[in-house]
């Protein structure tokens, strides 16, 4: 079974406008509101690839209802801690560029009795041959270790850990070396204090630095440029696919959905980077953080380019 967790879920108010202007009214169109953050954005990527996840999630007040609805809704099976508060609201605004512009929220504070009744959620459900995906940023009141104690804990027992988290709550959680990671090229270059860059052989040799510490698999999205996959001592590069963008919201949460997919269904390494490259283009054509249908990601299977490189 495949578990995600979302640590700070929101409803995501997507929208576009011909240009963003700083310090003046903006008339916003095309408002589309969705149950979102990183690991529930990662299990409706499964639903539609009809493949089982269960949500765990901190929710709080009417904004937390409105997403335990919209998960019921979309008959996935949610498991949520409830909190004080009100879960977050994020604003994200795509102009006629495509340049997205995000505003995202703190979210609720989550006290250690919550984080516990968490872990005995999570302790009371996940066996060793699951799959955890932990992806998004802390509430506050987390410690940016909350990741790391979560890996060690887990990945004692087998279960195989996904990690999509950034800035110090990834620099604590890959020490306790998770099965995957997917930084994008910003995040990985952050963490290795490098200069950005989207160079392949550059990325893929910052990446095998981490592989040596006991990393099983790293994928590294880079936006509108593709992405590298790395297992063993296999390093694929696919060219980003070329797609009609509505809203790049949630393309990296698309991208982890393929990739724990993919590790379920045990596919070779050429086929997590072929599923993953359409599914997350695809993600990319529709509005907000809605996935694409199966019809479209057949399409886009077609057009994925490999190319194998030696680092
Ligand atoms: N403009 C685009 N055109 C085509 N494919 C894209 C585009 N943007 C993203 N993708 C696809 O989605 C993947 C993930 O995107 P990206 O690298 O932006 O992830 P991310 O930074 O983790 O995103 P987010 O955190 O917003 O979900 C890319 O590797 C690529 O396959
Ligand atoms: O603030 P975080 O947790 O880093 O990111 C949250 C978020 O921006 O990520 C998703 C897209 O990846 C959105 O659904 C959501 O609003």
């Amino acid at each position: 079974m495949i578990y995600t967790l979302t640590c700070n879920p929101a409803i995501d108010k997507t929208a576009s406008l011909q240009s963003l202007q700083v310090g003046a009214l903006n008339r916003l169109e095309n408002v589309v509101i969705s149950a979102a953050g990183k690991g529930i954005n990662v299990s409706k990527t499964l639903h539609t690839l009809q493949q089982e996840s269960v949500v765990f999630a901190y929710l709080a007040g009417n904004t937390g209802q409105y997403i335990e609805q919209s998960l019921l809704e979309m008959q996935l099976e949610t498991k949520a801690v409830w909190v004080e508060g009100s879960t977050r609201t994020n604003l994200k605004v795509m102009d006629a560029n495509t340049h997205l512009t995000e505003l995202n929220e703190r979210g609720p504070h989550i006290d250690s009795e919550k984080q516990l009744e968490m872990q005995a959620l999570l302790d009371a459900n996940i066996q060793c041959s699951d799959l955890l995906v932990l992806a998004g940023s802390l509430s506050t009141g987390m410690d940016s270790d909350y990741y790391a104690k979560l890996i060690s804990h887990f990945a004692k027992k087998g279960v195989k850990v996904i990690l999509d988290a950034d800035g110090n709550s990834f620099k604590h959680a890959i020490k306790e070396v998770p099965f995957l990671i997917k930084p994008n090229a910003f995040e990985l270059c952050q963490y290795m204090n490098v200069k950005e860059t989207n160079d392949p052989i550059t990325l893929a040799k910052m990446a095998k630095e981490l592989m040596a510490t006991g990393i099983a698999m790293v994928v590294i999205s880079m936006g509108k440029d593709g992405a590298l996959f790395m297992y063993e001592d296999q390093v694929i590069y696919a060219k980003g696919l070329q797609v009609d963008v509505k809203s790049t919201v949630g393309a990296g949460d698309a991208m982890v959905a393929a990739l724990a997919y993919a590790i379920e269904n045990k596919l070779s390494l050429e086929q997590v980077a072929i599923q993953a490259m359409a599914i997350s283009a695809g993600a990319c054509t529709t509005s907000g953080t809605e996935p694409a249908s199966k019809e479209m990601i057949d399409t886009l299977v077609q057009q994925v380019v490999l190319e194998k490189i030696e680092v």
